[in-house]
């Protein structure tokens, strides 16, 4: 059993229906309840080691397996002498509670019991240890299957990672999570990966002998008047991550300073054909709505690797002209960073469309736009044409502040620029992560995102683990 985040080394992720063969591949050579009383007994270890002290443990099971791991970490419990409730509601002295109601099986919103054993475990003032998933929240795709589900403060996840963990509504509802492989090495490719500090090292640095010619060219179209700041968190961050040069494009009124506060930046007058030949190109930071059409159509032509964000995407899906453009990029050459409302529109549906399953969601924009897509929020999707999707697991709520995104659309042109062949779906997962990262070493509180370009930047060489 290990805790798994923050994660050294990146995972398989898989779906109910590869649990499922790899149970069955397990089960073939093993007696027919050895993998329960396996669950059974790791439930069992964590519960005691969370609450060693008196009370009562409530395990509150449901009517299948995970009801059935359940019981058997109830029968170990008792075993150990420790007071147990099996029922679907607390006993008096609950000092701890195990949720075994729904695991994989769930597949439909739960009934009025269940619906109720959710709401009083989540009522509980005690640690809840959730088996396998908080019952309630859907395996593959971590929406939720009903009002509620259940936030526990611990979830063991059994035999196989699911990426309903990771994403949408999963980290909000799991609290610390915990694996248990039980003994089985699956013999199968997963269906998703967990993104950890190992994707990091797809980006090597510098070698001795470089210089800014070396290291590439940045450039950074948008900032419209009032929202200037957006293009130049971008600008700024493009240069924290080691792009050589960073030139910024801002639109509308004529600046004279590409930005007062970093006199490392420069200012890019034009955005012709011939100023975009060669850089790495991020649009659409604080963009705004007017002046974008006519450089982002050039940008789409003539940018050799762009990264699109922001009003440049709305933009992109407002124009079946533009979607073209898109679609004619070269291979491995375009990025697109949409938050769910932004992947809404890009895909012609709602965010609650887009947030009930984000893995599918990224995957299908990714195929439409011919691009690699990094659907943003708790649990990123990193996905790309023909590509296994990738969850990133480091970020946290601290990010969730105006400009984060800002700043990582500049951090992925400015780790591009320097390394021109990189796969984008490995330079998306490897800035989406260092994001991530920076996002989660600090104090409590939002995250200011000029603050997060300098926490980004100190995690330059990040340390073996
Ligand atoms: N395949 C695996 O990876 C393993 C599974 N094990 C456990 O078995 C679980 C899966 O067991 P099951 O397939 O029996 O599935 P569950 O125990 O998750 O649920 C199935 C039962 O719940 C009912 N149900 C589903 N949705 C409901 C809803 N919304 N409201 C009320 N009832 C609902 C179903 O009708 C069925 O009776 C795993 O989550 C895990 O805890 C472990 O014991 C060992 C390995
Ligand atoms: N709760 C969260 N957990 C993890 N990452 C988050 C969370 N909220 C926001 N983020 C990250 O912060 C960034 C926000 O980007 P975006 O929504 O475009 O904001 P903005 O346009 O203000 O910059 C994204 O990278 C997103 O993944
Ligand atoms: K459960």
């Amino acid at each position: 059993m290990q805790r798994l985040l923050p994660l050294p080394l990146s995972l398989p992720l898989f779906n109910v229906a590869s649990s499922r063969a790899i149970e069955a591949a397990a089960l073939a050579g093993l007696p027919v309840d050895a993998l329960m009383e396996r669950a059974g007994l790791a439930v069992a270890r964590l519960a005691l080691a969370l609450q060693p002290g008196a009370g009562t443990i409530w395990v509150a099971c449901g009517p299948g397996n995970n009801g059935g791991d359940g019981r058997i970490a109830a029968r170990l419990l008792q075993a150990q002498g420790r007071r147990v409730s099996i029922g679907l509601t607390p006993p008096a002295d609950c000092c701890l509670a195990i949720d075994a109601l729904l695991g994989l099986g769930l597949n439909r919103t739960p009934d009025a019991a269940m619906a109720a054993a959710i709401t009083a475990l989540n009522s509980l003032t005690v640690p809840v240890l959730a088996v396998d998933l908080p019952s309630g929240l859907l395996a593959d795709s971590g929406a939720l299957a009903g009002a509620e589900a259940v936030r526990a403060t611990h979830t063991l996840c059994l035999l196989s990672l699911k990426p309903g963990l990771f994403t949408a509504q999963g980290r909000a509802h799991a609290g610390t999570i915990w694996f248990d492989d039980l003994a089985i090495a699956p013999a199968r490719r997963g269906d998703a990966g967990l993104l950890g500090r190992d994707c990091l090292a797809e980006l090597a640095g510098p070698d001795h002998a470089a210089h800014k010619g070396s290291q590439g060219d940045v450039l950074v179209i948008g900032g419209a008047p009032g929202m200037r700041g957006a293009a130049r968190l971008a600008a700024r961050a493009a240069l924290a991550a080691g792009a050589g040069r960073v030139y910024l494009h801002l639109l509308g009124e004529p600046v004279e300073e590409a930005d007062p506060a970093r006199a490392e930046l420069m200012l890019a007058v034009r955005c012709e054909p011939q100023d975009l030949a060669g850089k790495t190109v991020a649009i659409g930071c604080g963009g705004g709505q007017q002046g974008l059409a006519e450089p982002l159509a050039a940008a789409l032509r003539h940018a050799p690797r762009l990264i699109v964000d922001a009003d440049a995407l709305n933009a992109i899906a407002a124009s079946p002209a533009l979607q073209q453009l898109l679609r004619q990029r070269a291979p491995l050459s375009s990025v697109l960073t949409p938050h769910p409302l932004e992947a809404a529109r890009l895909l012609g549906t709602d965010t609650a469309r887009v947030q009930a399953d984000r893995l599918d969601a990224a995957q299908a924009l990714a195929e439409r736009c011919a691009a690699t897509i990094v659907l943003k929020g708790s649990g990123s999707v990193i996905a790309s044409p023909g590509r296994r999707p990738q969850l990133c697991s480091s970020g946290s709520a601290a990010l969730a502040s105006a400009g984060s995104g800002d700043v990582l659309a500049g951090w992925i042109a400015g780790l591009w620029a320097p390394r021109p062949a990189i796969e984008p779906h490995l330079l998306a997962g490897a800035a989406s992560f260092w994001h991530g990262l920076a996002g989660e070493q600090q104090a409590a509180g939002p995250l200011r995102a000029g603050d997060l370009i300098e926490r980004m930047h100190a995690l330059h060489a990040p340390p073996e683990d």
